[in-house]
């Protein structure tokens, strides 16, 4: 039998193994199915905590429900740095990714503060097939054009429009995952500018799909929406499971981003 955590981070959820002691062999297929909301316990990403090594408390890997390894997760970024904060006392946590190191900052038994560093904004670095202005792609899927894109480690891509809940996500999401400007995917951010500092903002995860928070998504977005002058530094993100608080920094240009942690339960499971 093996041990889990179920926790989230505004309902984007999450089932965190460990793996500091010794890998579980988490093939793809036995990945798929633990993710899995019929055969198995279900979530949207699976997490495996591993030695941090040198510099870093943990490092996190992290996998889609299709098995995709993904780069950054923002949510379970702060969920992890709870979960080893709980276990060590500490209040300054790095989680380490294959993206880099994330410090956190303990808040409080249910809140962290992840710095998730600076985003990449060239074409390569989202990537994208072609050489492009990052600031507006020349893409268009039914009533929706013309995204920012970047990467927080993984690709988005953000659509700005008048009115979110007017769109079929369902419908041009995977679409636009899926499209040939982006040659690992994308995850795609539909954002609504209610204010110079609160924005409204609909998810299509690579590998996920529909999520009710994304918390590199919501980087993503503030990094993409000041880029485009349509709000500051710091904002509000409201999403359907709740909201996250951003702040591209202006000194390092690196993005803060607060925000709840909380474990639904724990659990045991024998590996398929
Ligand atoms: N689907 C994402 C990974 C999870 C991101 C999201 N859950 C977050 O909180 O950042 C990707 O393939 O890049």
């Amino acid at each position: 039998m093996v041990a889990f955590r179920k926790m989230h981070g505004l309902g984007n959820d999450f089932v965190v193994l460990d793996e500091r002691a010794a890998p579980l062999g988490l093939t793809d297929a036995r990945s798929r199915l633990i993710a899995d909301r019929h055969f198995g316990i279900g979530c949207d990403q699976l997490i495996s905590l591993e030695p941090g090594g040198q510099g870093a408390d943990v490092f996190m890997r992290i996998r889609n429900p299709d098995a995709s390894e993904a780069q950054a997760c923002g949510n379970a970024t702060r969920c992890v740095a709870s979960l080893i904060a709980a276990e060590t006392g500490k209040t300054q946590v790095v989680v380490r990714t294959v993206a880099g190191d994330l410090p956190c900052t303990i808040l409080g038994p249910d809140r962290v503060v992840a710095d998730m560093g600076a985003p990449r904004l060239g074409w390569r670095d989202v990537p994208l097939a072609r050489e492009a202005d990052t600031l507006a792609l020349d893409i268009v899927e039914g009533p929706v054009a013309a995204p920012a894109a970047c990467s927080m480690g993984n690709p988005h891509a953000t659509f700005f429009v008048p009115d979110v809940a007017a769109l079929d996500v369902a419908t041009i999401g995977p679409r636009l995952e899926h499209h040939a400007a982006f040659p690992e995917r994308a995850n795609i951010g539909f954002a609504q500018v209610l204010a110079p500092d609160h924005l409204k903002l609909v998810m299509w995860e690579r590998g996920a799909g529909m999520t009710l928070a994304c918390g590199s998504g919501a980087c993503a977005t503030i990094v993409n929406a000041h880029r485009r002058g349509l709000t500051g530094r710091r904002a509000t993100i409201t999403m359907p499971g709740g909201d996250l608080v951003l702040e591209w920094r202006e000194s390092d240009g690196h993005v803060l981003m607060e925000g709840p942690v909380a474990t639904a339960f724990t659990g045991s499971l024998t590996l398929p």
